[in-house]
């Protein structure tokens, strides 16, 4: 087989993961060469994240200017162009795909090539037909969105989130399968958009893997919202045109019944994307679930290869794809054994309101113990009282000595005040490190500190009788009420 020369590090795959990964392996002199089989930016960039954001900021001003009432400012009027939203959508894509481009990549010192890649070997690997070697690669071949088995859905040809961007024509009623972050996200933005929506979730609440009163929040301003939530139904059956109008058989708490719709869009998980590449051959392996199985290095059991991204059970998102990204590539080409994180993980579902989380849960779940937690309700946040905008919270779940180990907030820019809070959480922080340190007012920032403060003040409450002892005494020997004198 004619090789041209062995790679310091093969990238398979260009979505977050590869990217990042591939210009940190360059960064750090490694001789890099980067496998993607269509188009640089994957699914964040093309179809997952920045899409959605888009379009969520559209239905957020279509919202707005529906509900401006409320705070004396009447809208009349308004209506939507789903192809204008779209142009939106996609001038967002164009607008960040130069930083993901091969022409960034090349000038970053990483040489793309477009093809497959097939493993084919403990250190070599096809690409269209051309052998490739390799001193160490990383997989970064991300996931694909799954179809359950239901029975004729597949040949209904449901929209996913891979194909929901080329609407240019609002279905008139849309039916979204699962409650999960694409289903609550895009049922959301569609329902503010003008769509009559339909959100079936198998399980009892809406985002099962989120505090339960986030979960209620958010069932509650998706009806609001006009979207008909199902909790706890199943779809049993879909007819219909493949890619057109059809009906889901339902069967949930109320018994069975069916649902038309105009589209249908399916959004219950994500599979990894596996099959092109063959990971056996390279002696690979997969977990039960066929996510390429790593260690807490990234490395999986072939010690020259490495996996990041959505292809490993241990990422979900963006933000995570980059850091494993970045860690298995510099663990790749210096022979490092960092390992990452997997305590410290925010996450947010860009729902409004938006639900944000990090680290241990706040909630009692599947049998844990309930944890020790404090609250502060946007009720009684003055920013969100002023905005009018009281539907969320603020939970810091407690260890010992009042260590923050997780926490979830609920409510407008919920994601904003998580920065701080995942540092908290890395950095076992306790809440007196919150409540001491000073936050601007009034944003909404002030909810997770103002629910830290409450935590120190009771702790100070029970202290009272000290401090109310030592005040007498004080007062009784004369001294003075303030501190010293700066004089
Ligand atoms: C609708 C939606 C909204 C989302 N919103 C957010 C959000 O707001 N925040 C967030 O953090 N996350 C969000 N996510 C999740 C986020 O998009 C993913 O976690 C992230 O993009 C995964 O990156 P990755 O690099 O692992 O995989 P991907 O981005 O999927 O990249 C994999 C790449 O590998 C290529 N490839 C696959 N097989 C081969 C092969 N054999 N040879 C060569 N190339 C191959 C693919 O073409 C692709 O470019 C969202 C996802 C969706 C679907
Ligand atoms: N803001 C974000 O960070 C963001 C937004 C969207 C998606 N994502 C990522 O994309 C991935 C996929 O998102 P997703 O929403 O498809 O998956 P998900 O796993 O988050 O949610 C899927 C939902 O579908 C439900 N479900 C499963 N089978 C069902 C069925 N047959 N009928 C009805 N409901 C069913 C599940 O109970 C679950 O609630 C996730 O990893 C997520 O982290 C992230």
């Amino acid at each position: 087989m004619a090789r041209e020369h062995v790679w310091d590090l093969v990238v398979v795959g260009g979505g977050t993961a590869g990217l990042v990964g591939a210009r940190t392996a360059a960064a750090l002199g490694a001789r890099v060469l980067m496998a993607e089989r269509d188009r640089p930016g994957g699914d964040c960039l093309w179809t997952g994240c920045v899409p959605s954001k888009a379009l969520l900021a559209a239905a957020a001003r279509a919202a707005e200017a529906r509900t401006a009432g409320e705070l004396g400012v009447t809208v009349t009027g308004v209506t939507v162009d789903l192809a204008a939203v779209m142009r939106h959508v996609r001038g967002a894509i164009a607008a960040i795909e130069p930083e993901d481009s091969p022409a960034a990549l090349e000038a970053a010192g990483v040489t793309v090539r477009r093809g497959t890649a097939r493993l084919t070997g403990p250190a070599t690997l096809d690409l269209d037909g051309r052998p490739v070697a390799f001193r160490a690669a990383l997989l970064a071949t991300g996931a694909s969105p799954a179809l359950p088995p239901v029975p004729g859905l597949r040949e209904a040809a449901p929209l996913t989130s891979e194909t929901v961007w080329d609407l240019d024509v609002l279905p008139r009623r849309l039916v979204v399968l699962g409650g999960g972050g694409i289903g609550c996200e895009l049922g959301q933005a569609f329902a503010r958009l003008g769509a009559a929506v339909t959100l079936v979730e198998a399980l009892p609440r809406v985002l099962p893997g989120e505090d339960p009163d986030a979960s209620a929040l958010v069932a509650a301003a998706l009806r609001r919202d006009g979207v008909d939530v199902r909790t706890g139904t199943r779809v049993t059956a879909v007819s219909g045109e493949p890619g057109g109008a059809g009906e889901v058989t339902v069967e949930g708490p109320g018994g069975a019944a069916t649902v038309a719709f105009d589209r249908l869009l399916v959004a219950v998980g994500r599979r990894p994307d596996t099959a092109a590449l063959d990971p056996a051959a390279a002696g690979v392996a997969l977990d039960d679930d066929g996510y390429v199985r790593v260690d807490d290095a990234l490395r999986t059991t072939n010690p020259r290869v490495w996996a990041a991204g959505d292809l490993t059970a241990v990422s979900r998102w963006t933000h995570t794809a980059g850091v494993h990204g970045a860690t298995a590539a510099a663990n790749a080409v210096l022979g490092l054994r960092r390992t990452v994180d997997r305590r410290a993980v925010p996450r947010v579902t860009f729902t409004d309101p938006e639900v944000a989380a990090v680290g241990a849960p706040t909630w009692a779940g599947d049998g844990a113990p309930a944890p020790r937690t404090v609250t502060r309700r946007a009720e009684r946040v003055d920013r969100a009282v002023a905005e009018g905008r009281t539907d969320g919270f603020a939970r810091l779940a407690l260890g010992p000595r009042s260590r923050v180990e997780g926490a979830t907030v609920v409510g407008p820019r919920a994601g904003e005040a998580l920065a701080e809070l995942t540092l908290a959480v890395r950095k076992g922080l306790r809440t007196s490190d919150l409540a001491g340190t000073t936050h601007p007012y009034p944003t909404h920032g002030d909810g997770p500190w103002n629910a830290a403060l409450d935590d120190v003040r009771s702790r100070l409450a029970r202290a009272r009788p000290a401090t109310a002892a030592w005040v007498r005494l004080r007062r009784l020997a004369g001294a003075p009420g303030g501190q010293r004198s700066a004089r």
